[in-house]
């Protein structure tokens, strides 16, 4: 009855189940615990997961979300109280997918945490101990990706709101040889170029434009970096994929951290942000410099994209907004995609009340649409990966693939960027509403099997081998 309430009400029960509520319930989930309702692996099991995964009662897991509540939200790390996340993103697989209830398991992984105030708490759940780091902390993953695999060999492992010091390594370590994708980078990345790509149809102009887009980028973690390749590889594809044209794309970047604009300047960059960072060149020929604060940065290149990842509330201050007022675009785009409210960089309010009505807006989480007076109304879009993974999730276990490639992944963010129909677009509605989810989610799976049986990965499921999918690609697909 659970299920079918949320499915029937999904725009109402979204906010509860997922952001923002589900981010007050992992701040108080200690206090709040009534019944374990996942499985708990914590670094003093190590050497007994193979055995622990046998406790878990269903023969059949298809889906399961695990994280170690290092970076929940936007709300830092919250230790093993972060298992909300793993429950409310499943909820949505079940919703969204249609993923059997019972065969959906939340997992958290406790590596202990460093979050002070959590190890004080008496009434906190979780190891009362520091993070584990470095080959230690490797070592538990090891573990239990390899567990939950030995036990069930086609699961599909989501990984959520890991820290980004670990999403990048863990996603480069298992995505070739484990049926996994994490979220955070993968998911947020595909959902944030539909949009973008929404924002380029929304000025009247073709698709194959976005490589002209130029955009700020305020935060770079795992979603922020996530976002910034797949937006570059998608403008470096659209221009031809050679040296130039990467070095092209790279170059309609400006990204900013809590410590200013990152150039090739920067110490101690990490690699995944270093192709990101300005030359020393053109930055001074900018007007800019290494550190230049966000709104400096805004007022120089006046960028037709402002997109926030960066954790922090009200980021896009009044000063960053009146900026924004000298947009190169014809509807610039103001994406304020942290999570949860509080967090996000800021409202819609603002947004169309300083930079003016003409503008696209998206958030993270929801926000009611405002009225800009004489009847129109601006529309705030939900930017948020809940559209992409339940489709990636949905996808990958019916095609039976092996691995998620670059290739299923594109595939369905092309899908949620060309569902929405043009007067839509011109109306600056980028994304669908959360009450068309379970088409939306069937047309993206749909893509990815597509995609899977194109790259030769599908393996067929249950009693359908990859020879009757491909049948049924010629059949129905075409
Ligand atoms: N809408 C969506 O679907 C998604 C939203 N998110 C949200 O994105 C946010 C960031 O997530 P992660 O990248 O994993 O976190 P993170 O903590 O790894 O990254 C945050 C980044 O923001 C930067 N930052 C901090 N203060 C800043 C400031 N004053 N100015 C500019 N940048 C600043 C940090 O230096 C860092 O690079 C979270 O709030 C999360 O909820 C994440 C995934 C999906
Ligand atoms: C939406 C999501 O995955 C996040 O905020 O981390
Ligand atoms: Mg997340």
């Amino acid at each position: 009855m659970y299920y079918k309430v949320l499915i029937d009400n999904i725009k109402e029960y979204a906010p509860l189940v997922y952001t923002p509520t589900v981010g007050l319930v992992c701040q108080n989930y200690s206090s709040l615990f009534r019944r374990p309702r996942g499985m708990y692996f914590s670094a003093a099991d190590r050497g007994e997961m193979m055995s622990m995964v046998y406790n878990w009662p269903s023969d059949q897991v298809d889906m399961i979300v695990v994280t170690d509540g290092s970076r929940i939200l936007g709300l830092g790390d919250l230790g093993v109280q972060g298992i909300g996340i793993a429950i409310g993103k499943l909820d949505l697989y079940v919703a969204a997918a249609g993923i059997n209830p019972q065969r959906v398991l939340p997992v958290m992984i406790d590596v202990g945490t460093n979050n002070e105030m959590l190890l004080k708490h008496p009434l906190y759940l979780g190891l009362q101990q520091h993070r584990l780091d470095g080959e230690e902390y490797l070592s538990v993953i090891d573990e239990f990706m390899e567990a939950v695999f030995t036990r069930w060999p086609n699961v599909i492992v989501q990984f959520e709101d890991f820290q980004s010091k670990w999403a990048f390594k863990l996603l480069q370590r298992y995505r070739h040889t484990y049926r996994m994708f994490n979220d955070d980078v993968q998911g947020t990345a595909g959902v944030a170029i539909a949009g973008l790509l929404g924002a380029v149809r929304a000025q009247g102009k073709p698709m194959i434009d976005f490589p002209k887009q130029k955009i700020v980028l305020a935060g770079a973690g795992s979603a922020g970096i996530g976002v910034a390749n797949t937006a570059c590889n998608t403008m470096a594809r659209m221009l031809g994929n050679s040296e130039s044209a990467i070095e092209s794309a790279r170059s309609q970047f400006w990204v900013v951290d809590a410590m200013g604009l990152i150039t090739e300047d920067r110490a101690n960059i990490d690699p995944e942000v270093l192709p990101f960072a300005r030359k020393m060149k053109e930055v001074g020929y900018q007007g800019l410099r290494e550190g230049a604060s966000l709104v400096e940065v805004v007022r120089q290149v006046n960028p037709d994209v402002l997109l926030g990842l960066s954790a922090v509330g009200s980021l896009f201050s009044k000063e960053v907004l009146e900026a924004m007022k000298h947009s190169t675009s014809t509807r610039p785009a103001i994406f304020a995609l942290s999570n949860p409210t509080k967090n996000a960089e800021c409202t819609p309010e603002e947004a169309f009340s300083i930079v003016g009505h003409h503008i696209i807006f998206a958030s993270g989480s929801p926000f009611k649409n405002v009225d800009l007076g004489n009847g129109t109304v601006g529309h705030c879009n939900q930017g948020n990966n809940m559209y992409l993974f339940p489709g990636i999730g949905l996808g990958t276990l019916l095609s039976g693939s092996p691995v998620i490639s670059d290739g299923m992944l594109q595939a369905a963010a092309e899908c949620l960027a060309t569902y929405m129909k043009e007067e839509e677009v011109l109306n600056g509605i980028i994304y669908p509403s959360i009450s068309s989810i379970r088409d939306i989610t069937k047309e993206i799976a749909a893509a990815v099997v597509r995609e899977a049986i194109e790259e030769d990965l599908a393996e067929g499921y249950r009693d359908m081998d990859a020879r009757d999918l491909q049948k049924l690609n010629q059949v129905f697909f075409y």
